[in-house]
């Protein structure tokens, strides 16, 4: 139809350039990542994408197309082929697994706690590096997470799940992290913590330049936070979307899942 093809173009044009977040700023560059389960199934086929350096980039597609696969290569939690995922142009693959996962921290769908309070959960990190934090420095990481300092002393059982999430954000942040990874991290969250957490990522990406890859379920809070949208269907990467242009996407699987998502 013509007159569709010609107002997506006009909505196209109109868009905020994505040119801003292209690879000369990579954080992340994927290269033909590929998975295939024990019994040969493709559940990432030869994804290439290149993850802004000091921006949010929000995944989304249909269940197990292979979002939370694609995460979890980027800090190894599965082990990518060489040559398939580079952290600021070197191969993951030849960074100590630990020193990337501090680089490339990871918060997930429910906050798991360790034992204590939240300012020895804070401590923990560091601490395995040998370095011990100063009250000041975790009443700051408690207020980056938005968390004020009442909740130093706090054991784990006393927190909602929001709050937990938050001291699990802390906790991660506690690492110095360049790249934040997060995994529906608000799907078990009500609106208000939802909201808390939206706006401390948005926050974190402004102030200290972090580099966010989130997977969501919710369109809208994709919309809400994220600069760049990826859309994945059956292990292929589909589309790369200004977030508030996913309606533009072509792929009929793209299409069909927006529309009944919206
Ligand atoms: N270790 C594994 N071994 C075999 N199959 C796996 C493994 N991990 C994931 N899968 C399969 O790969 C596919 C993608 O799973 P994945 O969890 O990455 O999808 P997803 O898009 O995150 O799904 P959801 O939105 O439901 O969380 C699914 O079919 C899943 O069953």
């Amino acid at each position: 139809m013509p007159f569709q093809d010609e107002a997506q173009e006009q909505l196209l044009a109109a868009a905020p350039p994505l040119d801003k977040w292209h690879s000369a700023s990579a954080k992340i560059e994927v290269r033909d990542l590929t998975k295939v389960s024990d019994k040969d199934e493709v559940i990432l086929n030869k994804v290439s994408v290149d993850i802004p350096r000091g921006a949010i980039m929000g995944v989304i597609g249909p269940s197990g197309s292979g979002k939370s696969t694609f995460l979890r290569a980027l800090n190894r939690l599965w082990e990518p082929a060489s040559a398939t995922v580079f952290l600021d142009g070197v191969d993951i693959c030849d960074i100590d697994v630990l020193t990337l996962r501090r680089k490339v921290g990871m918060l997930f769908q429910l906050p798991v706690l360790f034992q204590g309070t939240v300012a020895d959960n804070v401590r923990y990190g560091p601490e395995l590096s040998g370095k011990k934090l100063s009250d000041n420095e975790i009443y700051k990481l408690l207020a980056l997470a938005d968390l004020d300092s009442s909740f130093y002393i706090k054991s784990g059982a006393e927190l909602s799940v929001g709050q937990a999430q938050r001291v699990a954000l802390a906790r991660t942040l506690a690492n110095e992290p360049e790249v934040l990874l997060l995994d529906e991290p608000t799907s078990a969250l009500d609106p208000i913590s939802t909201q808390n957490i939206e706006d401390v990522l948005v926050k974190l990406k402004n102030e200290i330049g972090l580099t966010v890859v989130i997977v969501s379920h919710s369109i809208k809070q994709i919309q809400r936070i994220a600069d760049v949208a990826c859309l994945l269907v059956n292990g292929e990467i589909v589309e790369i979307l200004p977030p508030h242009h996913l309606s533009l996407a072509k792929h009929p699987m793209a299409q069909t899942f927006l529309h009944l998502s919206s």
